[in-house]
C-alpha cells in the first residue's frame, strides 16, 4: 500500500526538528519513503488530507499488562502490596486463556483509540495477546510475566515456547522478552535462570524494579542492598533490560542503570493511584538515562492513555523539582516515543518519523475548540490534546484506524465479550 499524507504539519521526534509547518509524508509499502515536497515520480493509492492535522510517531506504552482491563475498577484505594496479595493475585488464579484474549482485545482498542501504535505487555496465557496483536495490526513486546511458584519451570518452559511460536511475527510487528516479575516474586536462582533463559533466546529482561519503599527496604533487609544493586549483582543487567518503575532509587542506582544501559518506565499513572511515589526523572533524564513511559495495567491507573501519561509525566516533576522547566514537554513526548522505541530494542525501526523508518505514525486532529489558538504545537501535545483528538492511526504502514473508526477490530463484539467475560470472572 503507499499513501501519500498531504499538507500537514509533523512533530518528527527526530532530535532534530521539534515541528515541520507543513510537509508531505510518502509512505510504501511499511516505510516512510519521503518527507518533503509533493513527487511526481512516486505513485500512490490512498491520499490523506493533512489539513488541520498534526503527524507524529505513534505512542509507545513501554510497560503495561493489557490482560488487565477485565479488572478495571475492580480494586481500587489499595497500596500495592495489599491490591496484589488480597485482590489481583486471587482473582488473577481465576482467569483462563479466553479471558486473556477478550481483556486484551479491549485493551487494544483503547490504545489505538488513543494513539499507542507499540506496547511491552506482561501477563499471562500469553498466546491469546499474540493472536490480538496480530488481528489488530499493532506492534508489541510479549512476556510471560515469572513469578517463582510451584509452576516455575513450566513457566520459563512457556516464554521459550512463546519465543519459538510468536519472536518476529506479524511481519516483525512482535517480539518476545523474558520477564521476571520482581525481585520481591523471585529468588536470586530464579532470576539468575531467568537471565540464562534470555540470553539463550538472545533477548531482552522486562522487570518491575524498586517501585515502592516497601520493596526497597524489604530489599536492603533481605540482601543487604538496593533491588537494583541486587539484579546488577546477579548479573541480570547484561542483557537489554526494560525496568518498569524504578520510583525509590538512589544515585548509586542511577549510576549503575546509566552505566548498564538499563530503560526505566515511568508509569505515573500507577504510582500516584497505588501511592508508590515520584520517580526521579529529572535527574535520569539529566544522566542521560532514556527513560520510556507506560501506564502499566489498567486496574492501577486505571486507563490506557498515554497522553495522559505525558501529560503526567510534563507536570508531576516540574512540582516535585519546585522547577518549572523540569521535563519540558519535548521530554515528556520523547519518554513516549523514541525512548520507549529504545526500550523495546526498536529504536532503529520505529519511535520517530525518519526516511527508511517504519510507518507507525498517528494523526491528531487540531479544528478542536479546545487545540485552539495553534500557538506551540509541541506543547499542545503535552498540555492540551485529549486521546479522542486522535483521527488515524498507521502501524507497519497500514491504516487501522482513519476518522477515528478502527478498521482492524470489531469493537462492539470486543466490549460485549470482555464484560461478559469480566462478570463471569467475579462469579467464578
Ligand atoms: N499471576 C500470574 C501472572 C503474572 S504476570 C504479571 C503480574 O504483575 C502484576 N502487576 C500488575 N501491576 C503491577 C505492578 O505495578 N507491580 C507489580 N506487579 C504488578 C499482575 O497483577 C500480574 O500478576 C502468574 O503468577 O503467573
Ligand atoms: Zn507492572
Amino acid at each position: 500500500m503507499s499513501i501519500l499524507i498531504k499538507n500537514i504539519k509533523l512533530v518528527p521526534m527526530d532530535g532534530k526538528n521539534e515541528l515541520i509547518e507543513s510537509t508531505n509524508i510518502y509512505i510504501v509499502d511499511n516505510k516512510i519513503m519521503h518527507i518533503g515536497e509533493i513527487r511526481e515520480d512516486l505513485h500512490v493509492e490512498k491520499i490523506i488530507d493533512g489539513n488541520n492535522k498534526i503527524a507524529m510517531p505513534g505512542l509507545i506504552n513501554a510497560h503495561t499488562h493489557i490482560g488487565m482491563s477485565l479488572l478495571r475498577n475492580f480494586a481500587d484505594d489499595l497500596p500495592l502490596h495489599d491490591w496484589l496479595t488480597k485482590k489481583i493475585w486471587p482473582t488473577e488464579a481465576k482467569l483462563n486463556a479466553d479471558d486473556i484474549y477478550w481483556g486484551s482485545l479491549l485493551s487494544m482498542v483503547e490504545m489505538i483509540q488513543g494513539g499507542t501504535t507499540a506496547f511491552c505487555d506482561m501477563y499471562f496465557f500469553m498466546d491469546e495477546v499474540g493472536k490480538g496483536l496480530e488481528e489488530s495490526g499493532m506492534r508489541g513486546v510479549l512476556t510471560r510475566g515469572l513469578i517463582e511458584d510451584d509452576q516455575a519451570q513450566i513457566k520459563l518452559n512457556e516464554t521459550r515456547e512463546l519465543f519459538k511460536n510468536w519472536h518476529s511475527r506479524g511481519n516483525g510487528r512482535i517480539k518476545v522478552m523474558v520477564a521476571p516479575h520482581a525481585p520481591y516474586t523471585c529468588s536470586p536462582d530464579f532470576l539468575k535462570e531467568s537471565f540464562k533463559l534470555a540470553k539463550e533466546l538472545n533477548t531482552g529482561i522486562h522487570i518491575h524494579l524498586s517501585e515502592t519503599k516497601k520493596e526497597v527496604d524489604d530489599s536492603s533487609k533481605l540482601y543487604g542492598k538496593s533491588p537494583i544493586k541486587h539484579v546488577y549483582d546477579l548479573g541480570l543487567l547484561d542483557t537489554h533490560t526494560i525496568a518498569a518503575h524504578c520510583v525509590h532509587v538512589d544515585d548509586n542506582d542511577i549510576e549503575i542503570m546509566r552505566e548498564k544501559n538499563v530503560y526505566p518506565v515511568n508509569n505515573p499513572g500507577s504510582n500516584l493511584k497505588l501511592a508508590s511515589g515520584f520517580a526521579p526523572v529529572d535527574k535520569m533524564l539529566k544522566r542521560g538515562i532514556s527513560v520510556a513511559l507506560g501506564t502499566d495495567g489498567s486496574s492501577s491507573n486505571n486507563n490506557l492513555n498515554m497522553f495522559e501519561e505525558i501529560n503526567l509525566a510534563a507536570i508531576i516533576n516540574k512540582a516535585v523539582n519546585l522547577d518549572a522547566v523540569s521535563v519540558p514537554a519535548i521530554s515528556a513526548l520523547e519518554m513516549a516515543t523514541i525512548n520507549g522505541a529504545k526500550a523495546l530494542n526498536w529504536d532503529k525501526e520505529i519511535g520517530s518519523i525518519k526516511l527508511g523508518k517504519k510507518a507507525d505514525l498517528i494523526l491528531i486532529d487540531i479544528d478542536k475548540p479546545h487545540l485552539y489558538p495553534h500557538h506551540n504545537i509541541v506543547s499542545s501535545l503535552a498540555y492540551s490534546v485529549q486521546a479522542s483528538d486522535v483521527d488515524t492511526v498507521i502501524v507497519d504502514g497500514k491504516i487501522i484506524m482513519e476518522n477515528r473508526e478502527i478498521k482492524t477490530l470489531d469493537v462492539e463484539k470486543i466490549k460485549f465479550m470482555a464484560e461478559k467475560h469480566a462478570k463471569d470472572l467475579i462469579r467464578r
